[in-house]
């Protein structure tokens, strides 16, 4: 069994080319970053340290890497004969691989079942997005693509920060980890990965993931950050800052029991475990990582903007994640390229414009005016700062 998987960053080689590993495939590393690429290609095994509670070590080996980037020939061949694809490469990178997936897709030979495509990314339906791109560059000629893959959205959770200099390809990890998958798109042909959970209804566990793992998450860094805060743990050891999350996860917890029918102890309970997680000191993570693309996550569906208008449309006020959404509009990591766009729209735009583009929001939708309010805000403190 063969998996080609993009993306062998800390997610791809801490999370899901372990899992797949232990399910038995050959890993198929494919990867634009030349050095990684070079030090997996001469490299049999690398380490994952799993850190927390009952800590482990575990070890990765029966891989190879191809550089998607250089090697398009191999990697489409790679892609003809595997069983799985999966990605884990940012949501905004899906485009740039869909056309190899689908060239290898198309060069399958007949007879072979359905290439198994999973995108793991952070992202609300990450595989859609995935198969629209790979549909738009789809050859008509090569027949069905239906007929040929087979797409399954996934979620998945696991803390894994940015790694240590030095390291090389050895990756620590919180010792949690989920990977939901959805069962329906795969007929009763689902793979078997041991350390996934196979689900018939993926909407609600998606949506739990992203406003409860993420909305806390981006919370803890965009609040740890104003408060000059480096490290996640930190950032929730501060009274403040926790205060802060916590509201915030009670308005999400208040949106997910109410439109998804989780029960209100249920959520509670999924809620404590995380905020667990985020003050697991023995993760270098950082509010740098946590809070990186501001942009993205500011989105019109992504963690902060997607639960709050769901919230304001039942006739909410989600304050605290308001609070959160001011906290991000203050992220201006002169290292993040998208914190750096995202100072300038508020710099070159009149408040209502600036909320439009970085949120997505109508003009009309029941949230803009209070964003609006916080970008007013935003603009004024950067009038106002000493040069
Ligand atoms: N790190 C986590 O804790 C975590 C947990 C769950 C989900 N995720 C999601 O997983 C995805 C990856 O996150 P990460 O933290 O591993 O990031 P990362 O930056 O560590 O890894 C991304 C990798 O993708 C590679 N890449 C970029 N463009 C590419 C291309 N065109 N083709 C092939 N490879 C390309 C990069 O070189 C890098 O190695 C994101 O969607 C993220 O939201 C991350
Ligand atoms: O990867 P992002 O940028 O969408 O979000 C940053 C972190 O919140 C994220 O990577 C978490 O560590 C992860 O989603 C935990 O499962």
């Amino acid at each position: 069994m063969k998996a080609v998987h993009f993306g062998a960053g800390n997610i791809g080689r801490g999370f899901v080319g372990l899992l797949l590993h232990e399910a038995g495939y050959e890993v198929v590393f494919a990867d634009v970053a030349d050095t990684l690429i070079a030090q997996l290609a001469a490299a049999d095994s690398y380490s994952v340290h799993e850190v927390g509670e009952n800590p482990a070590v575990r070890t990765v080996d029966n891989f190879r890497a191809v550089n998607s980037g250089t090697q398009e020939a191999q990697l489409i061949e790679e892609i003809a004969t595997a069983d799985i694809v999966t990605t884990a490469v940012g949501p905004h990178i899906l485009k740039f691989v869909a056309p190899a997936i689908a060239k290898g897709i198309a060069s399958r030979a007949a007879g072979l079942p359905p290439l198994q495509v999973m995108a793991c990314e952070n992202a609300i339906n990450a595989t859609d997005i995935l198969r629209e791109s790979i549909v738009s560059s789809w050859d008509e000629a090569a027949g069905s693509l239906a007929d040929a893959a087979v797409f399954a959205n996934t979620a998945v959770d696991r803390i894994v920060p940015n790694q240590e200099p030095g390291q090389g390809l050895d990756v620590t990890v919180e010792t949690f980890y989920e990977w939901v998958i959805d069962r329906t798109p795969f007929g009763g042909a689902a793979p078997v990965i041991p350390g996934a959970t196979f689900v018939d209804e993926l909407g609600p566990y998606i949506e739990r993931k992203l406003f409860t793992v993420n909305t806390g998450h981006a919370s803890a860094a965009y609040f740890g950050f104003e408060a000059g805060l480096e490290k996640i743990s930190d950032a929730m050891a501060d009274e403040d800052v926790a205060a802060d999350v916590r509201a915030v996860l009670d308005e999400t917890k208040q949106l997910l029991v109410s439109k998804h029918g989780f029960s209100y102890d249920e959520q509670e309970a999924y809620v404590q475990k995380i905020l667990a997680r985020f003050t697991n000191p023995h993760l270098p993570d950082t509010v740098h990582r946590v809070g990186r693309a501001p942009l993205r996550k500011l989105s019109r569906h992504e963690r902060f903007i997607g639960p709050a208008a769901e919230l304001a449309e039942r006739g909410i006020v989600p304050e605290a994640l308001l609070g959160a959404i001011a906290a991000a509009l203050r992220f201006n990591d002169p290292a993040d390229a998208e914190a750096v766009e995202l100072g300038q729209i508020l710099a070159d735009s009149e408040p209502a414009a600036a909320t439009e583009r970085i949120t997505g929001l109508a003009q009309d939708h029941p949230l803009f005016a209070a964003v609006c309010g916080l970008v007013e805000e935003r603009k004024a403190e950067d009038v106002a700062a000493p040069a």
